[in-house]
């Protein structure tokens, strides 16, 4: 039978116990993320297909100089595990696969600093976020001492990831939170395109792109930023926003395009052009209406409407089931780069907050500010320049 649906199905029913290597793998699975640089991955690294983000808090007594041993431990299992190595005592579970561009990413919470006795160095950046009238946030699914975030293009990659790293956790954390999300294959469109989320809206075509002159000063801070320990590093605001999907599906073509202000089927700005083509705020109805509507979230959001303000969104989608009512719980596990979220996210959801169309079918469950240091250099670990300065 074994031999029968080998040769049917070729590489679909390769065995791991032959010794015919068949077929090579796939530049899917063969796809390395470096972990070393200036910067941690995952942050511009292509969105992945699996993601997982999980907060531990440092459990009673864990001081700094645990907290620095888990950071060197995590730091070495990460760089091994997106090399596509297999870290001793692996538990085998992403024994076929290649590194399937794995990226962990590394991220301090503001309440880590007073565990581990390091106040003083707690970015000012780090303030937890304002209250906005609309959250309704869960506390138990939110903040956090530290954070990590997981993607790979391969779902049982990301779980070894997440696995191996809780495990090495041992006695110095524990899980607070975990959530898991997920994005578009590669490779499930004709062409590489710009995600969609789960109201099927293109979404992130305006988002800050590596070429533009201001990238780097808008996503990281400095090598000479304040304090000196996050140098090349990053702010990830992380907001669970649950979409009221049953809402959202009643409405019109019509009506959920002026709610973006950009067509459903390929993103185009409502002004006009294909997807790319910049939004004319400005363009005008024949009875002198906005095209885009003074609520639509693309004019609430726009850097011009905030003060240039602006940050990378490299979100996953989530979908964790059906609630009581049988509505879907599902959204969107929305990440924010920036390198000041009071120059990035808080000034825009403030304005969202004041006055988005897209309010009524979203709510805010869960949010978290972490710092995340810049990349670590061969032979060094995340976060070493705070835990050993
Ligand atoms: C505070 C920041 C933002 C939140 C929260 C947010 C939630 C959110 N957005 C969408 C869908 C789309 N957003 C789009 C553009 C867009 N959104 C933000 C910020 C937040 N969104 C910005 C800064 C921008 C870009 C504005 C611009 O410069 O034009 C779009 C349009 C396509 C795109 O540019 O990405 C969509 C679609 C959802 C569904 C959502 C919460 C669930
Ligand atoms: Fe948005």
């Amino acid at each position: 039978a074994g031999l029968a649906v080998g040769t049917t199905t070729g590489a679909l029913a390769h065995s791991a116990a032959t010794d015919d290597p068949g077929p090579a793998l796939t530049t899917l699975g063969s796809t390395a993320v470096p972990f070393h640089g200036d910067h941690q991955p995952g942050i511009t690294t292509p969105m992945q297909a699996h993601g997982h983000l999980a907060a531990f808090d440092l459990v009673p007594g864990a001081d700094r100089r645990a907290a620095a041993a888990l950071l060197r431990r995590w730091s070495t299992l990460a760089a091994e595990l997106m090399a596509g190595g297999r870290p001793e005592t692996d538990t085998g579970v992403s024994h076929d696969a290649g590194p399937a561009s794995l990226s962990v990413t590394f991220g301090f919470g503001h309440s880590f600093f007073d565990a581990t006795g390091l106040t003083t160095a707690r970015p000012a950046a780090l303030e937890p976020l304002p209250a906005f009238s609309a959250d309704e946030l869960d506390p138990a699914r939110s903040n956090g001492d530290l954070w990590i975030q997981i993607g790979a293009d391969d779902a049982l990659v990301a779980f070894h990831a997440l696995r191996t790293l809780q495990r090495a956790a041992a006695e110095t954390a524990a899980v607070r939170w975990q959530m898991t999300g997920f994005n578009r294959s590669p490779g499930a469109t004709a062409r590489p395109m710009t995600a969609r989320n789960l109201m099927g809206q293109v979404d992130g075509t305006n988002n800050p792109r590596p070429e533009d002159d201001d990238f780097e000063a808008r996503v990281f801070v400095p090598a000479n930023g304040e304090p000196a320990w996050m140098a090349r590093g990053s702010y990830a605001v992380v907001r669970r926003i649950r979409m009221l999907l049953d809402d959202w599906e009643n409405r019109s073509l019509d009506e959920q395009e002026r709610v973006i202000g950009r067509r459903k089927s390929d993103g185009a700005p409502l002004t006009g052009g294909e997807e790319t083509t910049p939004v004319d705020l400005a363009a005008t109805h024949p009875d002198g209406t906005g095209v885009i509507a003074a609520n639509a979230h693309v004019r609430v959001t726009a850097p011009e409407s905030n003060g240039g303000a602006a940050m990378l969104r490299r979100p996953f989608s989530y979908s964790d089931g059906f609630r009581d009512d049988g509505a879907p719980d599902a959204g969107l596990l929305f990440i924010a780069w920036q390198a000041d979220p009071l120059r990035g996210f808080v000034p825009v959801q403030r304005k969202l907050d004041r006055g988005d169309a897209l309010s009524e079918f979203i709510r805010h469950e869960a949010s978290a500010l972490f710092a995340v240091p810049g990349g670590a250099r061969e032979g060094e670990y995340v976060g070493q320049a705070l835990l050993e300065g």
